[in-house]
């Protein structure tokens, strides 16, 4: 017998934007179901960002104990036991779990249901034996690695995400298809930890970002001993578990890479199966849900957050739907979604983060634009850190709006902020030069790019004129 329950709002899937939308809704008084056939806390948690952060962290400190060279600190070779190392990363996991659990969202007063979750029709769904009727709907069904179909893939063992944190054993030789931020952070993390690695990149690594700042991480991963080879094609994979081929076509020449390991990275695919969706009235492509601008599907009741709306891929911007919804849905508010100013990095030592317009996103869009640099070897924090490889680049319009930063550095992600904020409120570049940076910190690179752009004014023959003729009168 079908247990039956009415909602206001019920959400199918538990990962960043499902919970997000589900604590908010319950917090504000709506009775709220929440579907999850897997682990609460979705790929973020359980695959994704903790893991792969985690496991970044460890192979920090290992490179750490062989790096103390310039500061006079003999280096040391560091002991690694991978074992451990997955340790720590799942009790890293374990530490933040509390958080999405079950027990959490149930004191929250949430209903939750650890089943399959699918339409039956455009007011229904059905999970286990609960029928959920509802006011409103939520998809937030994330999305899986994207496996290309590459000749003997299927006949091989791989890792994706999924896989690749259940790995106690450190590969000998790990060959990664892909070059994007999962490919070149786990291929960073990986060859810190003992591994040597190859990265197969079939276009460029870090398609997305700047290429000037980019090639700066690129080059110190080549530095760590990571074999980068971009522009190549997969053409066929062989093998047996520890012993795996991959012949690739590399500038018109045909090779065989021989590795011990294969990590497939090469995108993600939403998870719009098995939801039956098309009862509902719900269309979808290959990307992921089609949505207006207040993350509606084709049914008005129904709308769609995080991995599955098919742009761009973060936990913060799942984070970001799940409000957008809730004023939509709730409040019965017209709030739109806006991506513009929608921030990312790539958690590499250094760290690559980015906002907004790049150098060449402006100039596709014939924007007229002004390009400033700032170099960490001018930041009197990054040289007693002897960490002065990276550059803030920003881009701003004719007169000095923010379009976009992007900043290459240690601690690249922590200093992209201030420019999100800019971006959002469309700020000129004088906001940021005027403001106190407290020394010595890196965050002094914004407030000097920033200067750099009235430095040619303030120092003009004009000015020292103007000054001159002043100190006349006394
Ligand atoms: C290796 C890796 C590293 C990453 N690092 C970062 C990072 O550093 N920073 C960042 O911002 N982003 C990162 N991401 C991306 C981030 O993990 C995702 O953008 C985010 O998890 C998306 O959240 P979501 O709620 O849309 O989907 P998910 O987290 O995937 O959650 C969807 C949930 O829905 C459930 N589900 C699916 N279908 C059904 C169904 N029919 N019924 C019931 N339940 C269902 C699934 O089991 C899952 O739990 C990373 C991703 C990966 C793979
Ligand atoms: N730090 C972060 O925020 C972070 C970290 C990891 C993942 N993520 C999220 O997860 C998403 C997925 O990451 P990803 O790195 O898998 O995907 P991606 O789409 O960003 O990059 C995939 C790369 O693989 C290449 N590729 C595709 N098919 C290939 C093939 N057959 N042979 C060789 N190369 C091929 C592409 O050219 C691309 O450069 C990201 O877009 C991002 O949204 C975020």
């Amino acid at each position: 017998m079908a247990k039956r329950i009415k909602a206001d709002i019920c959400v199918i899937g538990a990962g960043s934007g499902g919970l997000s939308v589900a604590a908010g809704a319950a917090q504000m008084g709506a009775r709220t179901v929440l579907i999850e056939r897997d682990a609460m806390g979705g790929d973020c948690l359980n695959t994704g960002c903790v893991p792969s952060k985690a496991l970044l962290a460890a192979a920090k400190q290992a490179y750490g104990m062989g790096a103390g060279e310039p500061f006079g600190i003999a280096p040391a070779k560091a002991q690694v036991d991978f074992g451990k190392v997955q340790d720590h990363v799942h009790s890293v996991i374990a530490a933040i779990a509390p958080n999405d659990s079950v027990a959490r969202f149930e004191a929250l007063g949430v209903t939750v249901i650890k089943d399959h979750g699918r339409f039956r029709d455009a007011s229904t769904v059905i999970a286990g034996n609960a029928e959920i009727t509802a006011r409103r709907f939520v998809v937030a069904t994330g999305s899986r690695a994207a496996v290309p179909p590459i000749p003997g893939l299927d006949k091989v063992p791989f890792y994706t995400n999924e896989n690749l944190f259940e790995n106690r054993d450190c590969p000998s030789h790990l060959i990664i298809v892909g070059g994007g931020p999962i490919g070149m952070e786990m291929a960073q993390a990986h060859c810190r930890l003992g591994a040597r690695v190859t990265v197969l990149e079939g276009q460029r690594a870090f398609t997305r970002d700047d290429p000037e700042l980019s090639a700066i991480v690129i080059d110190r991963l080549r530095r760590d001993g990571v074999e980068i080879l971009e522009g190549v094609k997969v053409l066929s994979v062989s093998g047996e578990a520890g012993k795996i081929s991959v012949t690739i076509e590399d500038k018109d020449e045909t090779r065989t890479i021989e590795g011990s390991h294969i990590l497939i990275a090469t995108g993600r695919r939403a998870n719009v199966e098995g939801l039956d969706l098309e009862k509902a009235g719900i269309e979808y492509d290959a990307r992921g849900l089609k949505l207006d601008d207040r993350l509606r599907t084709t049914n008005k009741r129904v709308f769609g957050v995080g991995d599955v709306a098919g742009g761009l891929q973060f936990t913060h911007v799942a984070g970001y739907h799940a409000g957008i919804v809730i004023r939509n849905a709730l409040f019965r508010v017209p709030a739109r979604a806006d991506h513009s100013a929608v921030p990312w990095v790539t958690f590499t030592d250094p760290e690559l983060a980015h906002v907004g317009e790049t150098e060449a996103s402006a100039r596709d869009r014939n924007m007229k634009i002004n390009v400033l640099r700032w170099h960490l070897g001018e930041n009197d924090r990054a040289q007693a850190e002897r960490q002065t490889e990276g550059v803030i680049k920003v881009i701003t319009d004719t007169h000095a709006r923010v379009l976009g930063a992007t900043i290459v550095g240690p601690h690249a992600g922590e200093l992209i902020l201030p420019w999100v904020l800019a971006k959002s409120q469309a700020l000129k570049l004088s906001a940021m030069a005027s403001v106190i940076a407290p020394y010595p910190t890196l965050s002094e690179i914004s407030k000097r790019v920033a200067g750099s752009y009235y430095t040619p004014t303030l120092f003009s023959p004009k000015t020292r004129m103007l000054v001159r003729f002043l100190g006349l009168f006394g």
